[in-house]
């Protein structure tokens, strides 16, 4: 069984990498959205897979060093495209959600990132 929980944060970035005529190397803004994707076997007590309430609890410290920030500013986002974003994220949460099987990570609603470790 799968269970996702997205999540949104607002946040400022540039990408230094692309050419000088790509208007994503000025600085401008997105509303993210995250989506953290988790699997395994119902609990068949508590009948989930993993209490929303702890991947909040684990995600939430993360979404604070991003929500509000120049992304290029936080420590290993020095290139924040959606991609760097989502194993960002992937590489701090993990160890506190194992069974974590994707990050998406959403720059608008058409276009995302999804990383799962590899
Ligand atoms: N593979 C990737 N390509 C691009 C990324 C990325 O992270 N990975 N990022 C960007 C820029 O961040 C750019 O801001 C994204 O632009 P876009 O998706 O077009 O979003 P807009 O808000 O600018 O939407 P428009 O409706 O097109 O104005 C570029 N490429
Ligand atoms: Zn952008």
């Amino acid at each position: 069984m799968k269970v996702t929980q997205s999540f949104r944060f607002e946040a400022a970035h540039r990408l230094p990498f692309v050419k000088d005529t790509h208007p994503c190397r000025r600085v401008h803004g997105h509303s993210y959205r995250v989506e953290l994707q988790l699997e395994g076997p119902v609990d068949p007590e508590t009948g989930f897979v993993v209490d929303f309430f702890d991947i909040e609890a684990a995600f939430g410290p993360l979404l604070k060093r991003l929500d509000h920030y120049y992304l290029n500013e936080v420590e290993g986002l020095e290139n924040p495209t959606a991609e760097n974003i989502a194993a960002w994220i992937w590489d701090r949460v993990k160890d506190a959600l194992p069974q974590l099987t994707a990050v998406r990570v959403y720059e608008t609603p058409e276009c995302w990132a999804e990383y799962n470790g590899a």
